[in-house]
């Protein structure tokens, strides 16, 4: 095809380097002109300026229209006034109440006869001096009068600030109100039960026109927490008679912001509703799996950016929300690296991960246990790969590798071979349910314990390392998904899910009560979830989480991204493995069960209980492959006293048991000690809460 001979190139760009982690300086009274109080935020901000100019133009427009309504209300106002006046309200109810009406009516009469004939001598007056001054000064005076009283009566017929005049009892839409009539939005606030009915808001920027909705920035009163704002959003949603999706929240932080400053951006429908966005990765000749990869779009169309290096990624989501395409747009930029080494597996068998296979190292589609092996077979090799990174990073000299950690020029450094090495596992459910034996260490596990631990072990030291794990899930559970292996996993990405518990599962225990709940998204909103950023990757600046909608990267766009990775492969020499037709080692498809070594996690073991950790070394240390150990055997070795030993072990989990050993004399006798296994459950227990605890 045409289409593929086109490479295109990279933009040439010409400028200065200047390094902005050095303070930059800035002068005085510019820096005094953005933080000044008195300044109005118009003089500061473009935007601002030019939504202060349209909103002095529509009120010079409008105010003809206003000051009719003001006279008018004023007109009633003084008839009301005038009627109350004159037929002697005050005094007629006083008398009823007191039950006098009867002896003071002649009074009351005679009180509004006089007032009658007041008004009729003030008015007859009134028309008699204007109709001399029309005499004397012409129709000049007549208008005279007609301004003077028009501008009393405005004045009567004011709108008074906290006071919006009479209220409709259906006041109709209420959207976008208060872009107008700030008391509208501050009615909300109150009405949402975010401020106190005597609180009121205090406005940081005016409402103004950003993209397809309306920004606009208000400080709480004293003690509110913008966090609740956010949390409470469906109230005031509800309130300003929005659909919750169509309102943003986000608390302002940094210089410019603090704990109760929110700005809030409503958008005129919904955001989602429209056709989804291509990713512009289809657009990138190559990319460098450094920079963070373009993800989507939140609603406001503000680009996110998914960070990958030096973190790693749980997608879940119930079946069909988008999950698979949420996976393979993080995929697709570090395809276009040709540095990067991938590893797909791909248990939903399906044709959606097919491409890869001409870019990845190593690739496998099934969901049948010997992929599940396989897989295994993977994150091994993967594990001695980190093992044997850090051993090497650790004899390089401190210019190519300042901390244990590979940076950019590492991982492109052929001679070093540390590239980015990314694994990929659609529907990690699949390995981490399956129930095959293997043998580790001379202990049986099921497959899918030991996929959890290796994927644990991987997902904590592996960053560093340059490995990256993304792992998609239609069963977010937590039986599924070990809370050791959730606890690692630094972003996620929630799609729509059944329930909150499952959304937390995602995104990390509470988020929906701060306001983030992905079962909340609508079903036909496909691609649309709420991305929880790496807190040191810094994807979404500093937010907590994000509503997201993802880049369409249907199949066809994918297999071209994933053809120009094998192009730029080919160019590089980088294609290996299963790319470049390489037979599957025999450690990628074992025919049987396979022993293999578990990792050793130096960092966990120091942190295990004692005296658990001091039986664990001794265990190691004796390595012999018996089911059980005698207590007298361990307190011997360790020269800890038994009772207290025995107590000690019961609290972490290990009960003694009476087990029949043979001795050398060849008689059999019974002895109490710990059974191994049990031993081990103890040790991974507590591995696993140190790894949660840590976190
Ligand atoms: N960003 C997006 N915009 C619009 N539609 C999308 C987007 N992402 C995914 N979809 C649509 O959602 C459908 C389901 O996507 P996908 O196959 O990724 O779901 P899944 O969650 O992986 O499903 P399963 O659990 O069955 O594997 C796709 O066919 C696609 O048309």
């Amino acid at each position: 095809m045409a289409d593929d001979a086109l490479v295109k190139a990279d933009p040439i760009l010409d400028g200065e380097l200047v390094d902005d982690t050095l303070p930059q300086p800035r002068k005085r009274f510019e820096s005094w002109w953005l933080r000044s109080r008195w300044v109005p935020t118009w003089f500061k901000d473009r935007n601002q300026a030019r939504q202060a100019a349209k909103d002095f133009v529509a009120g010079v427009v409008r105010s003809p229209f206003r000051c009719l309504g003001a006279v008018a209300r004023g007109l009633v106002a003084a008839a009301r006034w005038w009627r109350a006046w004159v037929t002697v309200r005050d005094f007629r109810e006083a008398a009823e109440q007191s039950e006098k009406l009867a002896d003071k009516f002649a009074d009351i009469r005679a009180l509004t006869l006089f007032r009658w004939k007041v008004t009729g001598a003030v008015v007859a007056g009134a028309a008699s001096v204007t109709l001399m001054a029309h005499l004397v000064y012409g129709i000049v005076a007549l208008w005279v009068v007609a301004g003077a009283l028009a501008v009393a009566l405005a004045a009567l017929g004011r709108r008074r600030e906290g006071s919006p005049g009479r209220k409709a009892v259906l006041a109709g839409p209420r959207t976008l109100r208060w872009t107008m009539d700030p008391q509208v939005l501050v009615d909300a606030f109150r009405d949402a039960k975010l401020v106190g009915k005597d609180e009121t808001l205090r406005l940081v920027e005016r409402a103004t026109r950003m993209g397809d909705g309306w920004a606009i920035t208000v400080d709480l009163p004293a003690t509110r927490k913008a966090a609740d704002v956010i949390k409470n959003r469906e109230a005031l949603a509800s309130a300003l008679a929005v659909d919750e999706v169509q309102l943003i929240v986000e608390r302002v932080r940094g210089n410019g912001g603090h704990a109760g400053r929110v700005a809030m951006w409503v958008a005129d429908e919904d955001p989602y509703a429209s056709a989804p966005r291509r990713t512009p990765l289809l657009d990138a000749a190559r990319w460098d799996a450094w920079r963070p990869v373009p993800f989507g779009r939140d609603a406001r169309d503000r680009r996110v950016d998914l960070p990958l290096v030096w973190t790693s990624l749980l997608v879940g989501a119930i079946p069909r929300q988008g999950k698979t395409f949420a996976a393979r747009l993080a995929a697709a930029g570090l395809v276009l690296d040709p540095f990067t080494r991938l590893y797909v597996a791909d248990f939903k068998a399906g044709k959606d991960w097919d491409a890869a296979g001409r870019v990845a190292h190593r690739f496998m589609s099934g969901d049948e246990p010997e992929h599940v092996l396989a897989l295994v077979g993977w994150l091994v090799e993967l594990v001695s790969e980190v093992q044997g990174r850090f051993r090497r990073m650790r004899e390089l000299d401190d210019e190519t590798c300042p901390e244990s950690k590979v940076t950019p020029a590492m991982s492109r450094d052929r001679a070093l071979d540390m590239p980015i090495t990314a694994i990929f596992v659609d529907e990690v459910q699949v390995p981490l349910e399956d129930r095959t034996p293997v043998k580790v260490e001379g202990k049986t596990l099921t497959a899918g314990e030991y996929v959890g631990e290796l994927l644990t072990w991987l997902a904590k030291k592996g960053p560093a390392a340059g490995i990256v794990l993304v792992l998609a899930t239609q069963r977010p559970d937590s039986k599924t998904i070990p809370s050791g292996l959730r606890a690692v996993l630094g972003s996620r990405f929630a799609l729509r899910v059944m329930d909150w518990r499952d959304s937390n599962i995602v995104l990390g225990e509470q988020m929906n009560t701060r306001g983030y709940d992905s079962s909340r998204l609508l079903a036909s909103h496909k691609g649309v979830g709420i991305l929880r950023p790496d807190g040191d990757a810094q994807a979404g600046g500093d937010v907590l989480a994000l509503t997201v909608r993802t880049y369409y990267m249907p199949n066809e766009d994918w297999q071209t991204i994933c053809r120009r990775g094998r192009e730029l492969r080919e160019a590089e020499g980088t294609l290996t493995g299963h790319a470049a037709g390489a037979s599957m080692p025999e450690l990628e498809m074992p025919a049987a069960p396979q022993i293999v070594a578990a990792p050793r996690d130096d960092a966990v073991q120091e942190r295990l209980p004692e005296p658990l950790r001091a039986v664990v070394e001794y265990l190691e240390d004796v390595a012999d492959d018996r089911e059980f150990v005698p207590t007298s055997e361990l307190t011997a070795a360790l020269g800890v006293e038994a009772k207290t030993f025995a107590a000690q072990m019961s609290e972490l989990g290990c009960r003694p048991t009476r087990y029949r050993l043979t001795g050398d004399d060849g008689r059999t006798r019974q002895v109490r000690g710990y059974l191994i296994a049990e031993i081990d459950q103890a040790r991974r227990e507590a591995a696993s809460f140190g790894v949660k605890g840590a976190s």
